[in-house]
């Protein structure tokens, strides 16, 4: 269904995919945990290659059980998760809502970690490494340790440690949450540009639909646990996005249609 402000909704019929080739989709997914919580029930969502989208539904609905799914770090417990390489890309990316930095390490070891991991010596993480806090606007603070940092700075560290892997999937639970309005307004600003600039697919749960419509290509809304996705809402605006979008009416009007659709997924009007 295409709504007047050019939002787009569906039923809940099997995810579909706007545009582009499918990187990942969800069929029938379902999850039970040991404890007897059924976290999600028939979750179908499919996400293009190169997609910002966003999860957005109420606390404890699921989005990052969702996450965990996609990330391999659980599994499903009934339906499928289905990789459109056929496997899953072994370079996803996740930054978690805090930072989680090693408090002994210096900045720039934090960010060598996933590369060490992966066997690469300091020397010939070098690149990366800088190329990474250079992104991130961090190169003057490589030897700082976390403590040293304000929040935002933090974050921004945890960010240059996923760049530093330059993933193909970049999975972000609610990163900005902690932080304050000016520190995520410019944060959101700096991630649609690394997007931008490196192509990924992300995919970010927040309980923002401000935030979801000012960051989101196309933005899944869950309905309350157990989490299914009851609508997707295409955010038509090109990028790139300045803050002058954040002002603008057609904002608003996403915004809204936004907003109703997270009330009528958590059973309200
Ligand atoms: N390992 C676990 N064992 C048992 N229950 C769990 C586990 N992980 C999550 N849950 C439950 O599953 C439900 C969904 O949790 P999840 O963290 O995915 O929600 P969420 O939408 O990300 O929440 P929030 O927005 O508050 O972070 C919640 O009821 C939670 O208590």
């Amino acid at each position: 269904m295409v709504q007047s402000n050019g939002a787009v909704s569906r039923g809940g019929a099997a995810g579909t995919v706007p545009n582009g080739s499918t990187i990942v989709s969800l069929s029938g997914v379902g999850k039970k945990f040991e404890s007897g919580t059924v976290a999600l029930s028939d979750v179908d969502l499919c996400v293009a290659r190169g997609e910002f989208l966003s999860l957005l539904g109420p606390s404890g609905c699921g989005k990052s059980t969702v996450l965990r799914l996609i990330a391999g770090l659980d599994r499903p417990t009934t339906g499928r998760i289905a990789w459109g390489g056929e496997r899953r890309p072994r370079d996803i990316g996740f930054v978690f809502q805090e930072p989680t930095l090693m408090p002994w390490a210096r900045v720039y070891d934090n960010v060598w970690l996933p590369l060490r991991l992966k066997g690469m010596s300091a020397r010939e993480a070098e690149p990366r490494i800088v190329e990474a806090l250079e992104s991130v606007g961090l190169q003057d603070f490589h030897r700082a340790y976390p403590r040293e940092l304000s929040g935002g700075m933090k974050m921004r560290v945890s960010i240059a440690r996923a760049l530093a892997t330059d993933p193909t999937v970049l999975l972000m639970d609610e990163p900005f949450a902690a932080l304050d309005e000016i520190t995520r307004f410019k944060l959101n600003d700096d991630l649609l540009r690394l997007w931008k600039e490196r192509g990924w697919t992300i995919i970010f749960v927040t309980h923002s639909v401000f935030e979801s419509v000012y960051l989101s290509t196309r933005i899944a809304v869950m309905t309350s646990r157990p989490g299914r996705i009851a609508e997707e809402i295409a955010i038509d605006e090109p990028s790139p996005r300045s803050p002058n979008f954040r002002m603008s009416a057609h904002y608003a009007d996403f915004a809204r249609a936004t907003s109703d659709a997270l009330s009528r997924a958590m059973g309200g009007a």
